[in-house]
């Protein structure tokens, strides 16, 4: 993704929040009467100030008093739940729009091809998510409301400034572009170190997130110190930034206070001296100087909350960006089509290249193909292709070359639900999710009943073991699966696949060697879910040579012999060499 330049985010951006905020219109009626209502209020009390002081106080009469004491009761209670009304609203608005773009973002980064997160750190974009939506929300729901709001009353005091006093007037109208000046000449710097801020803020971020995922490594090489430090450059960097934000801020915010007081003071010398010549009622002064102060409240606020819709524009901007980021995946149609064998596989003159290794061609003119209920085992030397046959074949990446049929048809023509629902892959390493034995094991089949559950770990030979867990089917696989032993996640990805019943299965076989005890049982479901299916293995072990219909040797992305494992120690050298080394062990056994 590219990250769009500095100087283009701009207010216009929050724009296109509108977008989110559109199925809220009545709430951001409500709230904008609410917004009305109490700026109208809180000009009126200026009114009642007025009428106190020259009524009340200079009349000498405790009834006008009394009267206008009671106005301004009134006022105040209806500027509480004026009040009430519109910071719930707001607030409610920036809770709900953040929610949505928060589950708008997931949605769609959820379907992206996979390249797009070698590119773009997963930390990174976990930031997007939280932090920047987080910003989004405060923004919403305080600073845009506050900008509202002042921008009304600035307006609302200025028109009850004219009517009050139209030379005072002039002098605070001389007055606002002075404040004015130094709000926009050092907001464009705020603006831009709050971008860099947040951007180091999620590089931290995703600084954490890397080591603490590798945090076995980390640890195994004694590196603890080394990225402590490290970090700590990472994180001293985002402090500098931030303080250099905050320095800039707190001039601001100095100028705009001493321009607005010192204006102040000097509007009351003026006016002071027209009352004592007799020209201007105290109550008129008093009401001048209380919409005085809210001009200089109004645009003290403005400028205290320009920087942080500037940031917001910045996190708006990036969440756009992740929002309306498209996969390179294009589905043609929706359309479940017919197939000539749902499981015969052709890969035709397939070449392709990494993108972010664009030169190097990881597949070149591959030519393989399957028929259905067959079995093909890839083997290789590291680096040949065989992952990445795997990776074309699932679509997340299309070949810049040839095409792969699925049933005689392009799977680029076919949509990808239909295609992955015909696949299941058991790879090397398989993923375990965040919950229970039986969550991880229905996870292709969302509606699979228990006893289904339980019929494919029997049948992938894991019902023994997962009866010994503590809680059975109902025991949590902590992250990423780390209470159990390799032989046994890859028995419960078995059973995941026995449980889709695919009419493919892709097949990363396990290079680490199993005890004897595991690796019989592993082989035990592997053979009850290969039967009568079109299985493609990527094998490193004889036994499952040997049982493999068809054995394809890859190098530099090619095939370069076929054949039955006595032909081909025939004739391919290359086969020869990989069965003595790498299947030594075994034939000797
Ligand atoms: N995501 C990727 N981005 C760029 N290049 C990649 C990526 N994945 C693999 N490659 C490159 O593509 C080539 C083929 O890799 P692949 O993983 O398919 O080999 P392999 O035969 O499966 O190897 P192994 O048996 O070691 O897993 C290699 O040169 C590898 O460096």
């Amino acid at each position: 993704m590219t990250e769009p330049a500095k100087g283009t985010r701009k207010l216009s951006t929050l724009l296109q929040l509108v977008q989110f905020l559109s199925p809220y219109k009545g709430t951001m009626i409500a709230a904008a009467v609410a917004l009305i209502f109490t700026a109208a209020i809180t000009l009126s009390v200026g009114q009642g100030i007025r009428i106190i002081i020259d009524e009340g106080f200079a009349s000498g009469s405790q009834q006008q008093l009394n009267r206008a004491v009671v106005i301004l009761l009134t006022l105040s209670f209806l500027m509480a739940i004026g009040t009430f009304i519109r910071f719930y609203l707001v607030s409610w608005l920036g809770e709900r729009v953040s929610a949505d773009m928060r589950s708008a973002v997931f949605s769609n980064i959820i379907k992206l091809h996979p390249s797009f997160f070698e590119d773009n750190r997963s930390g990174e974009i976990m930031s997007r998510l939280t932090t920047d939506t987080t910003l989004l929300q405060t923004i919403i729901g305080s600073s845009l409301s506050m900008a509202l709001r002042s921008s009304l009353t600035l307006v609302g005091a200025m028109v009850m400034l004219l009517v009050t006093n139209l030379k005072l007037t002039g002098m605070v109208l001389a007055c606002v572009p002075l404040v004015l000046m130094p709000i926009i000449l050092y907001g464009r710097r705020v603006r831009n170190l709050s971008n860099a801020s947040q951007d180091s803020i999620a590089h931290v971020g995703s600084y954490a997130g890397e080591i603490i995922q590798n945090l076995k490594t980390v640890q195994s090489y004694t590196r603890e110190d080394f990225e402590t430090k490290a970090f700590d450059v990472e994180v001293e960097n985002a402090f500098l930034i931030a303080r250099r934000r905050i320095r800039q801020r707190a001039v601001l915010m100095a100028v705009v206070i001493l321009l607005v007081f010192g204006g102040l003071s000097a509007m009351f010398w003026v006016g002071g001296n027209d009352v004592i010549n007799g020209t201007m009622s105290g109550g008129e002064l008093a009401a001048f100087v209380f919409y005085a102060i809210m001009v200089a409240t109004a645009v003290a606020t403005i400028s205290e909350v320009w920087g942080e819709l500037m940031r917001a524009a910045g996190a708006t901007d990036r969440l756009l960006d992740l929002l309306h980021e498209d996969s390179l995946i294009v589905e043609q149609q929706d359309q479940i089509l017919p197939l000539q064998g749902a499981a015969r596989l052709h890969i035709a003159g397939v070449s392709f290249s990494y993108p972010s290794r664009p030169e190097e061609l990881a597949l070149k003119d591959l030519e393989l193909d399957v028929e259905e209920g067959k079995s093909l085992a890839l083997v290789g030397p590291s680096g040949a292709g065989k992952s990445t046959v795997f990776e074309l074949l699932q679509r997340f990446y299309d070949p810049q070359q040839g095409r792969i049929l699925l049933g005689g048809q392009d799977i680029r023509a076919l949509p990808s639900r239909q295609l992955r629902q015909s696949l299941a892959v058991v790879p090397q390493a398989p993923a375990m999710f965040t919950a229970d034995v039986a969550y991880n094991i229905g996870y292709g089949k969302p509606d699979a009943t228990e006893a289904e559950i339980i019929a494919a770990a029997k049948a992938a030979h894991a019902d023994e073991f997962i009866r010994r867990l503590p809680q059975g089917y109902q025991s949590h696989l902590g992250e990423q699966g780390v209470r159990l032993s390799g032989g046994q996640r890859q028995r419960i990805a078995i059973a995941r696949a026995i449980l889709k019943d695919p009419n493919i299965l892709l097949l990363d076989e396990a290079t680490s060697a199993l005890d004897a005890e595991s690796e019989y049982q592993v082989q035990l479901a592997l053979e009850e879910l290969m039967h009568n299916r079109t299985t493609i293995i990527i094998a490193h072990r004889l036994s499952t040579i040997l049982h493999a219909d068809q054995i394809a040797v890859m190098e530099h992305g090619q095939v370069v012999a076929r054949g039955t494992h006595q032909s081909l120690l025939a004739s391919s050298d290359l086969y020869q060499r990989l069965a003595r080394l790498q299947f030594q062990d075994e034939a000797v056994a």
